[in-house]
């Protein structure tokens, strides 16, 4: 056997029933089960006309008239005119008994438990008898087999009982059933129902007393996602989960099931299979007892929550005490207030907890309320709240007893500059929750979604500064390389920002490198480099890179910012590396400190390498006693083509066209240019030299620095 359960959206119109009907029929040689919830959206207008009723509002008729419609044109769709006759006739009694309890709410003003059960529970009632009918299938009432006992507030299912009644009557199940989900009752006979994601539960249930072969969740995703496909464009569907894997996501924001539907089916081991009503092609998400096809990867999804809030509690009064944590989970549980998540460190100096937002007034009175001595004679502080908060998971049950996921995890986070603000692991070792600030959570998933899930490739974001003779190259290498990049080194490089001195573009999408420049040069948003550096910060993407390709010294004011904000710094511009010995080794420090780059390969040699293997040879011990070189494309041009019959100010003139040249060629001229390089140099071999230790003996008068530069270039 199998049963089938389609949600709100594979039963919200006339044409997605038609698909359920295609789906269901395609079944062949074995007895079918379908459970059904209410026509999408159904459920939500009931609740929301039972409350307009409960306060009086006459426009909950109206509402009803427009519920009842949905339903009419749904049935005037799927069937012929006798067929709408028949399906109107088995609803009526349903409609009526909606019409009967809604006046009756309305003329006492009062929304009781037992009519909002009533109320909300109508909606499977009708889409199931309509569908029923439309399939062919025999209808079967879930009150009388699903029986619930109102417990802390909640309908629990009378697990025995239902399983009894359930299995007295297998033996009259055909070829085709259908049960409505959602709906129970009490040992009364009263409507119940079983609350958020309740048909689900129901399906559950009906598979593990029948010992269906498999329960089918058919909804309108393709299955569980490694993480959020909005978020992560890369995103894939996990094709096989074990039910703690599944239960772990579920409860962690991926609302693919509801966390208890798993539970009857992980009793009985049914294997669950989750596909998509709209793509039935797609393979979907198994889960299943254990997830042996896919026990190479630790890590089989990332889940988040949202508008959450970490609430601490702290003080020396709790170091030692016994009783705290019951007194404050107990506090917190009489306010029904729900705990997400919980870090408490061995110093037991303060207990964290998430909660949702909407919940930290209410939290907050119950703590403050409950330790209200304490705080008096200060053993325990101030509840301090954090709002905009999220908690990230990763989940997977090959993380038990695998050495090094929590380190890659929080070393990937930490290196994009995310603050992890308290952390939460079991025993059971399947699940890593972490809190962190909302604004983090885009950069926190995909960095550990690279981290941890065999994408194509990783990706590199980078914001480019200069678009002259160096930057447009730049450009120029990165398009011919993406693809070559991306294969043989699985890096793909994505340009999200690029600035001149006046304008910029930006596209956490990606920008076109053939095409930025003239889009800059015809457009851009006007700013400086201080909006452009304001403007990466904010953007706040992983592995982001800063590439100066100016000869600017306000672009490389820039850089310490930069950094300190977790984006690395590359850099074609000399200034930076050859400015203060302080200030080269601040801009180091920072870099190391904070796991991101400060690379300036290109500023000797233009790239040779030459900095990379002083680098290597001081790093393996080696000192470096003395270097010669050549380090000026400038003057070395410039010597080589002088001659009588060219003269000096052509020779520059060409060196500045062909690209050898400083922006300014006066800066290679005064030998400035040399005594850069000839300082980064030093300082990589290990000698922390100023400007001032270099000597120079410049080709030309110092004079030439005085007149602007149009001027110098075409004087002759
Ligand atoms: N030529 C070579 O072989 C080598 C050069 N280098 C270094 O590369 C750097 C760039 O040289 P090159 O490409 O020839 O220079 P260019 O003059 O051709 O280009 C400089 C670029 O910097 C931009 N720029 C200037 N000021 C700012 C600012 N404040 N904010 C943002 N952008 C600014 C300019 O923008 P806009 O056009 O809008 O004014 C221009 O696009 C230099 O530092 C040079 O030392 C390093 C190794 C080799
Ligand atoms: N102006 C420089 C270019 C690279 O740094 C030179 O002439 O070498």
């Amino acid at each position: 056997m199998r049963v089938l359960k389609f949600g709100g959206t594979s039963v919200g119109s006339a044409e997605t029933i038609a698909r359920v009907k295609d789906i269901v029929l395609s079944v062949k040689n074995e007895p079918v089960v379908v459970v059904v919830s209410a026509v999408g959206g159904i459920t939500d207008r009931l609740i929301k006309t039972a409350n307009m009723a409960g306060s009086g509002n006459e426009a909950c008729f109206d509402h009803l008239q427009s519920i009842i419609e949905t339903h009419q044109q749904i049935i005037a769709k799927l069937f012929d005119p006798v067929g709408v006759k028949k399906v109107s006739a088995l609803i009526e009694h349903d409609i009526e008994e909606l019409r009967i309890i809604l006046k009756g709410v309305f003329l006492i003003r009062e929304l009781s438990r037992k009519s909002f059960e009533s109320l909300s529970g109508i909606g499977e009632r009708l889409s199931s008898k309509i569908i029923a009918t439309y399939l062919g299938a025999q209808w079967y009432d879930s009150r009388q087999y699903i029986k619930t006992n109102l417990e802390y507030g909640r309908n629990q299912v009378l697990v025995n009982e239902t399983d009894q009644l359930l299995a007295d009557m297998k033996g009259q199940l055909g070829q085709l059933s259908l049960f409505p989900g959602f709906i129970s009752s009490n040992a009364k006979n009263e409507n119940t129902t079983l609350g958020r994601g309740g048909s689900d539960y129901t399906a559950a249930i009906l598979a593990a007393a029948f010992d269906a072969a498999t329960l089918e969740i058919w909804t309108d995703v393709d299955g569980f996602m490694t993480a959020d496909p909005r978020v992560i464009s890369r995103a894939y569907c996990i094709d096989h989960l074990s039910y703690a894997e599944a239960m772990e996501l579920s409860h962690f924001g991926a609302k693919v099931i509801y966390p208890p539907t798993i539970i009857p089916a992980f009793q009985k081991k049914v294997p669950i299979l989750i596909k998509n009503t709209f793509n039935p092609n797609a393979k979907g998400t198994l889960i299943s007892q254990m997830a042996e096809s896919s026990l190479a990867q630790q890590i089989k999804g990332i889940s988040s929550i949202k508008d959450v809030s970490l609430v601490t509690v702290q003080g020396i009064g709790m170091v030692g005490v016994t009783g705290i944590s019951m007194r404050l989970f107990s506090c917190l549980a009489a306010r029904e207030v729900n705990v997400i998540l919980i870090s408490q460190a061995s110093s037991e100096n303060s207990i964290s907890l998430v909660i949702e937002t909407e919940q930290t007034a209410v939290a907050r009175a119950a703590i403050e309320n409950e330790f209200y001595r304490e705080m008096a004679n200060r053993q325990i502080n101030r509840v301090m709240v954090d709002d905009e908060m999220a908690v990230v998971a990763i989940v997977g049950e090959k993380m038990k007893q695998t050495t090094g996921i929590a380190g890659q995890l929080f070393n990937s986070v930490g290196k994009n500059g995310v603050n992890v603000f308290a952390i939460a692991q079991g025993g059971s070792e399947i699940n890593i929750s972490f809190v962190i600030k909302e604004r983090d959570i885009r950069k926190a998933l995909n960095v550990i979604h690279e981290a941890f899930f065999l994408s194509d490739y990783s990706r590199l974001n980078l914001f480019l500064a200069g678009k002259g003779t160096v930057g447009s190259k730049l450009l120029k290498k990165i398009s011919a390389q993406t693809k070559k990049l991306q294969k043989e080194n699985r890096l793909r490089i994505r340009l999200v920002g690029v600035a001149g001195s006046q304008s910029m573009l930006l596209d956490r999408e990606g920008l076109d490198p053939d095409k930025v420049i003239e889009q800059l040069n015809s457009g851009g948003t006007p700013g400086s480099i201080n909006d452009f550096k304001d403007k990466i910060i904010a953007m706040n993407v992983a592995n982001s890179v800063f590439v100066d390709c100016t000869a600017s010294e306000v672009v490389a004011d820039v850089y310490h910012a930069l950094l300190d904000a977790n984006v690395s710094v590359v850099t074609a511009n000399k200034i930076a590396s050859s400015s203060s010995f302080q200030h080269y080794s601040k801009l180091k420090a920072t870099a190391r400190e904070k796991g991101v780059k400060f690379f300036f390969e290109t500023n000797v040699g233009a790239g040779l390498p030459i900095i990379a293997p002083i680098n290597d040879l001081v790093r393996s011990g080696d000192t470096i006693e003395r270097l010669e070189a050549v380090v000026s494309g400038t003057l070395n041009f410039i010597v080589n083509e002088l001659s009588e019959e060219k003269p000096l100010s052509e020779v520059i003139l060409e060196a500045k066209e062909k690209g050898f040249s400083e922006p300014d060629p006066r800066v290679d001229l005064s030998g400035t240019d040399v005594v850069r390089k000839l300082l980064i140099l030093a300082r990589e071999s290990g000698y922390p030299l100023e400007q001032e230790d270099v000597e120079v003996e410049p080709l030309c008068r110092q004079s030439i620095s005085i007149c602007r530069l149009w001027k110098f270039l075409w004087r002759r």
